[in-house]
C-alpha cells in the first residue's frame, strides 16, 4: 500500500493517462467509465470493452460535421456503436483518410440525454496524447484494478493548469548565427514535452530582447520542406539574433501547431487530396491551432525576460504574451522562404488564421 507523498499525484496520473492511451489501454473515468483511444486500441481491447455493455463513440464536432453526424453536445458528438461494428467501422470513423474514397459512412445515432462531460475529458486526454480525438467509451459498474484512474475534474483542470517549468541544463553551442550562442533545456512539472531556450550573446534583462517563439517543424526546420515557410524562419531569426548581437529563441515542442508529427502527416496527406491546412485540421477533429500558447511567456519569464521585440507575423503570439505578462513592444516582421509550394499555405494563414503577410 502506498501512503503520503510516494502516491501519484493527480498530474503524475494524468500523465500516465497519456501513456496508457497512447499504448492502447483505457483509462478509467470518474470510477464510471472506461476510455480508449480508437487510434491505438486492439481487436483483443475493443471485444473486452464490448463485453462490458454498450459503446460510445466520442468525436469533436469538426470530425461530425465532415460525417454528419448530429452533435448534441456543442463541441462534441456521441455516436452510439452498433454491435456489428468492428476496429475498422471505429478506425473509419477516427480517421478521414479514407473518407473521400468511401463518403458513404452514415448514418450515425448520436446520443443528447445524459451529461457529456465524461466523454468531453476524454476526447481531451487522447488529444493532449496527440492521438486522433476519438474516444471509446463504456460505462461500468466496477472498474477493473490496475488501469489508471481519474476524475473529470481531475483531467480537466489538469490539461488547463500551467505549466511550471525548471531549467535543467545549459551550454554554450557555437552556432552558425553567432559564436555565441547558449542551448537551455526546461522540463516542465508535469511529466509534458521539454522546451528549449536558445540564447545569443547576453540579452541585457532590463531592455526588450530580440526573441521569437518557434514551434518545432520537423519537416520544415530539419528536412528543409518547401510546404512551409519554418525553416526559413529558424535560420534568418537566428541570424538577425547574431548581428544584433543579442536574442533570444524560444523552440517550443509544439509539432504540427500542437497535434503532433504523425497528425501533422494525417493532415498533408488531406492537404494532397485538396483541402487547405485548416480544412485538413479541421477534418481530423483538430482546431486549426492547438498550441498552448502561455509556454512561451512562462519560459521568457523564467530566463528573466519581460520586454520583447517578437519575430512573428502571428498577432496571436503578440496577444498572448501580452497578456500573460511579457510586454511586445514591437511586432517585428519575419518574412522569409515563400515559394510556389507553399504559396497557399501562407495565404491560408492570412485569410483564416490572422497572419500578416
Ligand atoms: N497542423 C499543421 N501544422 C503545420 C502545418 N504546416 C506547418 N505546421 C506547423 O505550424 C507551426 C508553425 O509554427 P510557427 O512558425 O512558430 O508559428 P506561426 O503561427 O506560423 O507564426 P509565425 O511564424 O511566428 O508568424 C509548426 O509547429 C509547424 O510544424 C500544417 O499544414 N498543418
Ligand atoms: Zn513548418
Amino acid at each position: 500500500m502506498m501512503t503520503g507523498s510516494l502516491c501519484p499525484s493527480p498530474a503524475e496520473r494524468l500523465n500516465r493517462a497519456r501513456a496508457d492511451l497512447r499504448m492502447g489501454l483505457p483509462v478509467v473515468l470518474d470510477e464510471t467509465t472506461l476510455a480508449a483511444s480508437v487510434e491505438s486500441l486492439d481487436p483483443a481491447r475493443l471485444a473486452a470493452m464490448r463485453a462490458l455493455g454498450p459503446l460510445t463513440l466520442a468525436i469533436t464536432s469538426w470530425r461530425a460535421e465532415t460525417l454528419k453526424a448530429r452533435v448534441y453536445d456543442g463541441d462534441l458528438a456521441r455516436i452510439m456503436v452498433p454491435e456489428s461494428a468492428d476496429l475498422r467501422w471505429l478506425q473509419a470513423i477516427a480517421d478521414p483518410a479514407d473518407d473521400l474514397a468511401t463518403p458513404m459512412k452514415g448514418p450515425f445515432r448520436t446520443q443528447r440525454e445524459d451529461d457529456a462531460s465524461v466523454a468531453r475529458a476524454a476526447i481531451r486526454l487522447v488529444k493532449s496524447a496527440q492521438l486522433l480525438p476519438a474516444a471509446l467509451l463504456v460505462q461500468v459498474a466496477d472498474a477493473p484494478e490496475g488501469l489508471t484512474r481519474l476524475t473529470v475534474t481531475e483531467a480537466m483542470e489538469g490539461m488547463a493548469n500551467e505549466a511550471r517549468f525548471a531549467p535543467v541544463s545549459a551550454a554554450r553551442v557555437p552556432l552558425r548565427a553567432s559564436e555565441a550562442g547558449r542551448v537551455h533545456v526546461f522540463r516542465p512539472d508535469n511529466g509534458a514535452e521539454e522546451h528549449y531556450a536558445i540564447e545569443i550573446g547576453a540579452p541585457d534583462r532590463m531592455k526588450p530582447v530580440l526573441a521569437r517563439l518557434h514551434s518545432a517543424c520537423f519537416t520544415g526546420d530539419v528536412l528543409g520542406s518547401l510546404k512551409c515557410d519554418c525553416g526559413p524562419q529558424l535560420d534568418a531569426a537566428l541570424r538577425q539574433m547574431g548581428e544584433a548581437g543579442a536574442g533570444v529563441l524560444l523552440y517550443l515542442n509544439q509539432e504540427g501547431r500542437g497535434i503532433g508529427l504523425a497528425n501533422k502527416m494525417r493532415a498533408y496527406s488531406l492537404q494532397d487530396q485538396g483541402f487547405d491546412t485548416v480544412e485538413a485540421n479541421h477534418r481530423l477533429g483538430f482546431e486549426d491551432d492547438e498550441r498552448d500558447f502561455r509556454i512561451g511567456a512562462a519560459l521568457l519569464k523564467r530566463l528573466g525576460f519581460s520586454q520583447t521585440r517578437l519575430l512573428t507575423n502571428n498577432p496571436k503570439k503578440v496577444a498572448m504574451l501580452q497578456s500573460h505578462g511579457i510586454d511586445v513592444v514591437e511586432r517585428v516582421p519575419l518574412k522569409v522562404g515563400m515559394s510556389r509550394f507553399n504559396a497557399n499555405y501562407l495565404a491560408t494563414k492570412a485569410a483564416k488564421s490572422g497572419h500578416i503577410l
